[in-house]
């Protein structure tokens, strides 16, 4: 049993991360929300979970630190500085960073890097997602992650070739783009889809979640497989061994 620390307890993700935590049999070590220090609650926790604000990163990760526990980071909207200090931060306390801690989203990734790896640079790669209103960051963590995915299978980088946000006389598509799209409404969970598309053909590889339960159950696996690690930066293809 894991005492586990929930940063971000009182939000859509920290609630349904505490009814993960006690359904897997682990010990809910408390919550932290905005304005709270996180530092008492990593000292009475075995391992700490993130689903905040990309602000709270730098005071969490120096909290995990201290005592010298993992932190499972499952925040988005995160810049290159934040990417930054959890590089820094993984060389004293294991981390685990993902946009997405759904089993099936993790096989997805997986997938998207084998068919971009195998589909020549002739197939466009597009990424659509669909979150609730209450969204604030876009594209999706997830998306980004896919794209990563997509990246990888076609040896590039993404930061040079991400289209989002396309919107009046764009000029035709660049070759070798990746596109983001970015749909809020409603109370969608999260679907993402990534989309080949080929000269009269087309292949999407699509994720719809249902509930977000999918994720706090990830994430409690994650933190679980977490705890004993050595220092480093971890994934949840680390997790599931793909
Ligand atoms: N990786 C994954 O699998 C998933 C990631 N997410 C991501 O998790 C994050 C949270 O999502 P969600 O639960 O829907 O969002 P909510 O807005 O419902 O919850 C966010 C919580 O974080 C708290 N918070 C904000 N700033 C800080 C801070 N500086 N320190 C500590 N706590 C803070 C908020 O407190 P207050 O209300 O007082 O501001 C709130 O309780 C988002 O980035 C989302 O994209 C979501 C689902 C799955
Ligand atoms: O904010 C959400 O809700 C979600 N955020 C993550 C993301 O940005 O991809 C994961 C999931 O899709 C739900």
């Amino acid at each position: 049993m894991a005492r586990i620390g929930i940063i971000g307890s009182k939000g859509r993700m920290g609630q349904a991360l505490a009814s993960a935590i006690e359904a897997a049999g682990h010990e809910h070590s408390g919550g932290v929300d905005q304005g709270e220090q996180p530092g008492p609650l990593a000292s009475r926790s075995d391992v700490l979970v993130d689903f905040s604000a990309p602000q709270a990163l730098g005071a969490n990760l120096a909290a995990a630190r201290v005592p010298g526990i993992p932190l499972v980071i499952g925040t988005t909207g995160l810049g290159a500085e934040h990417h930054a200090l959890i590089d820094e931060a993984a060389g004293a306390i294991p981390v685990l960073q993902t946009g997405n801690t759904s089993l099936g989203v993790t096989l997805l990734a997986y997938l998207v890097q084998e068919a971009a790896s195998r589909l020549g640079p002739e197939w466009d790669i597009e990424i659509v997602e669909m979150h609730h209103r209450m969204k604030v960051d876009a594209p999706s963590g997830t998306a980004l992650l896919l794209g990563e995915a997509a990246a990888r299978g076609r040896g590039i980088e993404l930061a040079s070739h991400s289209e989002s946000g396309r919107d009046g006389h764009t000029g035709a598509r660049a070759d070798g783009a990746i596109g983001f799209a970015a749909l809020r409404g409603g109370t969608v969970a999260g679907d993402h889809s990534v989309i080949f598309a080929g000269s009269q053909e087309r292949l999407r590889l699509s994720h719809q979640a249902e509930d977000r339960a999918i994720f706090a159950t990830g994430a409690v696996h994650a933190a679980d497989w977490l705890i004993g690690r050595e220092p480093g930066r971890y994934s949840m293809q680390d997790v599931l061994a793909l």
